[in-house]
């Protein structure tokens, strides 16, 4: 399951000139040469690029489709690739020698847990690395002033933290300096740091790596990128992504049961989706009860003869209930007297369209002399709070495994992630560059369209 790509996926929209993906932006930055023997080098041999893994001298094809690598023009080697994810015969740092930070930043979302415990697995049980640090409460767990300890992490402590949501480390939105985040990484004589987090935190991690340069200092610095909304770009799908898409299925399940229970019953539930509607449109696809979806990448018109309280009208007329599925994100437009403003990331804090369409559509159904019964559901925290399901918890595992190999071989500013099933080593400043939408041209959109009945646009 791959969300889709505004575009053709190649082409990044940097401001107003779209960039062409280029082998430029796919270049990992390494640490040093990779002098040490690798603790699994033996499990290495003989094996070969095939379907189901790629050898690290090897690469992946950016480029996915004949259209796409055809209009590039150029050789076979000249298309662009990606570094491969996976174990090295031979590693950068001495497990030995070598001082782990791993910090969790931002929102919730399923299966955080699983990723530090399959982080702290990975490099004590197969790397011998044993200084295994947690920092507290996201980016603020290295600044003195909040006085956040730090967590020794080892096997025993997180064999089994992955049968609870959130993080055992605690996380938090708002900038820190980087310059203090870097004093606390040389205090600590950490060599390599793990950050798990969405765009935000990424860019963040981008600024310590800055800092970390400029102090000649030999620090590692590997994201797990980590977003409930999905909107990390050049990835299939971010972690906890399906657990969430799964919980939310249910509140849209009892949406519809309350819907076919009343007269004039309409089910509405908020979703999650600051900017991408990706729940919305999933779990609207898993449990096919949605009668409308409504997500910020396709905007629409609530009046007039081809608006959307028109349109639910008829269909409460004529069906006697209707569901509608709205992620947060959405008709902003039509949010009025509320200053947004933002949280302490600079993320815009959303006017509340649930509140928004659940008296819109009573006045509306009121004012036509329709009964009716709106039952309005808000699961949003209750979706990403939750323990990753098993595919995710496997996902989870996979991704702290891949991450682990990356940094031990010496790579920086990167986040291993998983695209069109290889995993890879994807530049966190592409990683950061744009935001993964839904594309009302695509294909996932033109499902929801079916599924629902709705139609193309409101307008
Ligand atoms: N533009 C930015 N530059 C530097 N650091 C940032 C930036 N935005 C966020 N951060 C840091 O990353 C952390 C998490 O960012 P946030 O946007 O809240 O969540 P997420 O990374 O999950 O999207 C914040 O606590 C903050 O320290
Ligand atoms: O956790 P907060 O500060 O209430 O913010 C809620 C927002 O965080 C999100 O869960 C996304 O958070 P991240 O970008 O940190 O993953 C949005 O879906 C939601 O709008
Ligand atoms: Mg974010």
């Amino acid at each position: 399951m791959s969300p889709g790509e505004p575009g053709d996926g190649r082409a990044a929209a940097c401001g107003s000139v779209r960039h062409v993906i280029g082998h430029d932006d796919l270049a990992v930055r390494t640490l040093g040469p990779c002098r040490i023997d690798s603790p699994l080098a033996e499990r290495l041999e003989a094996r070969e690029t095939t379907q189901h893994s790629v050898m690290e001298d090897d690469r992946v094809l950016f480029d996915d489709t004949l259209s796409m690598a055809g209009a590039r023009d150029v050789p076979v080697q000249g298309l662009p690739s990606l570094e491969p994810g996976g174990p090295r015969k031979r590693i950068y740092f001495d497990p030995a020698k070598t001082r782990v930070g791993i910090v969790t930043c931002g929102g919730l979302c399923p299966g955080l847990n699983d990723v530090i415990r399959g982080l702290v697995l990975e490099l004590a049980r197969h790397y011998g690395v044993r200084r295994i640090v947690g920092f507290r409460n996201g980016y603020r767990g290295f600044i003195p002033h909040y006085g956040e300890d730090v967590v020794d992490l080892a096997p025993d402590v997180v064999q089994h933290i992955d049968d609870e949501g959130g993080t055992i480390l605690g996380t938090s939105r708002g900038k820190q300096d980087p310059e203090e985040i870097v004093d606390a990484l040389e205090r600590l004589n950490i060599n390599i740091l793990f950050v798990v987090g969405g765009d935000g935190t990424l860019r963040g991690a981008m600024d310590v790596v800055r800092v970390i340069g400029e102090r000649g200092l030999k620090v590692a610095v590997v994201g797990i990128p980590k977003t409930i909304d999905n909107d990390i770009p050049y990835i299939d799908q971010s972690f906890g992504f399906q657990t969430a898409m799964a919980e939310a299925t249910k509140s849209i399940h009892a949406a519809s049961v309350e819907a076919r229970s009343a007269p004039g019953g309409v089910g509405l539930v908020k979703l999650m989706g600051r900017h991408s509607g990706f729940i919305a449109c999933y779990s609207v696809l898993a449990k096919d009860d949605a009668d409308y979806v409504l997500i910020p990448e396709v905007p629409f018109t609530l009046h007039g003869e081809r608006g959307f309280l028109e349109h639910l009208r008829r269909r409460v007329q004529e069906r006697g209930h209707a569901v509608v599925v709205v992620a947060e994100g959405a008709g902003q437009e039509h949010i009025e007297g509320e200053e947004p403003g933002r949280d302490a990331s600079g993320n815009v804090r959303l006017g509340d369209v649930g509140r928004l369409l659940r008296r819109l559509i009573t006045e509306h159904l009121d004012a036509a002399g329709v009964e009716n019964n709106v039952r309005y559901f808000d699961p949003s925290y209750a979706i990403r709070s939750v323990p990753a399901n098993a595919y995710d918890s496997a996902y989870c595992l996979r991704l702290a495994h891949a991450a682990v190999h990356a940094a031990m071989a010496g790579r920086t500013e990167v986040i291993v992630a998983r695209r069109r099933r290889r995993f890879v080593h994807i530049p966190m400043a592409l990683a950061v560059s744009r935001r993964n939408h839904v594309d009302p041209l695509g294909d996932l959109w033109m499902s929801v369209l079916e599924a629902t009945g709705q139609p193309v646009r409101f307008e």
